[in-house]
């Protein structure tokens, strides 16, 4: 059994940090902090400029459990239920992958196409194949006025999950969801098809770190035995769906650039552009129809 915690907040914030650095944690000053603000409902400020104040018993009992969940390998945002992206606070559910910073990369690598389209034609439609919490379209909504978006998912869960944090954001009048096997219902052309789709070989998933494994969905993390089989289906389908115009952008894993480029390549499209993620990797490949 744990020690009891103190129920003044500097005090807290340094027994959280402790019991989850006697345990492992990876990174416990930052996960210390997260829980204590959110189940606290303090911010860092105050545990800087008031570490007597008191949190609440329900507060203190709230952090512990939350504290116990960390130790046991949970995911700190499964436990808080929501992650920042792009700036924006989006909630999860069971079966929405945590979004990550990794896919910014491609909201940033498509925003100016999307910003360039809406002032030039009073409109970007885009497409988020795969949309999860809706991250990659919330995110280009929130910063193009004149940006509508698509969400489709295979997952009804994580469609509601999307539709919540549209709303959420003020974003519900350009964000419509959609329930389709990729392509399967939907209509319409696009200036935009964006989509992170699952890439991990079915064989490698048992090897994944245990927190994404344990805890992202299976279903947004199978890529099928090479781990290229949406890619294939997107290829293969996207020119009915496309304006003649339009761009995709697709988030592959480190590996596959030569890979998802070919299939590309075979399917009538050129790769524009290549954008690496924070750790420098290969990780967003942008291209266009030769219609
Ligand atoms: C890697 S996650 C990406 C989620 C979100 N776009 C993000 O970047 O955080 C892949 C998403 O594709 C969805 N998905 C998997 N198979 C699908 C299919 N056949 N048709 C549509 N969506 C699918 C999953 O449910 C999951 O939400």
């Amino acid at each position: 059994m744990a020690d009891t915690l103190p129920d003044a907040l500097g005090p807290l914030l340094r027994a959280a940090r402790q019991r989850l650095t006697e345990a492992g944690v990876n990174d416990p000053a930052l996960d210390a902090r997260l829980i204590v603000e959110h189940f606290s409902a303090t911010t860092r400020t105050q545990a800087i400029a008031d570490p007597e104040r008191k949190v609440g018993p329900d507060a203190v009992a709230a952090i512990d459990a939350a504290l116990r969940r960390r130790i046991s390998g949970e995911p700190v945002h499964r436990i808080l239920g929501y992650r920042e992206f792009h700036g924006l606070r989006l909630s999860l559910s069971p079966e929405t992958l945590e979004p990550r910073p990794d896919t910014e990369t491609l909201v940033e690598a498509v925003l100016p196409f999307v910003k360039a389209t809406a002032e030039r034609q009073g409109e970007c439609r885009i497409l988020d194949l795969g949309t999860g919490t809706g991250a990659i379209a919330l995110a280009l909504l929130d910063a193009v006025p004149g940006a509508v978006a698509t969400g489709v998912d295979i997952s009804q869960d994580a469609l509601t999950t999307a539709l919540r944090n549209a709303g959420d954001l003020g974003l519900a009048g350009r964000f419509k969801s959609l329930q389709s096997d990729w392509f399967e219902k939907v209509s319409g052309r696009y200036h935009v098809i964006a989509a992170n789709p699952p890439y991990i070989p079915t064989q490698d998933i048992e090897n994944l770190q245990d927190e994404v494994r344990d805890f992202d969905p299976r279903k947004a993390l199978d890529g099928g035995a090479d781990g290229l089989s949406p890619y294939r289906i997107i290829a293969a389908e996207a020119a009915g769906f496309l304006d003649l115009k339009g761009i995709i952008a697709v988030e592959i894993g480190h590996t596959q650039r030569d890979e998802v480029t070919d299939i590309f390549s075979t399917a009538g499209y050129g790769r524009t552009a290549v954008s690496g993620d924070l750790g420098g990797n290969d990780r967003v490949l942008v291209f266009e129809h030769r219609f």
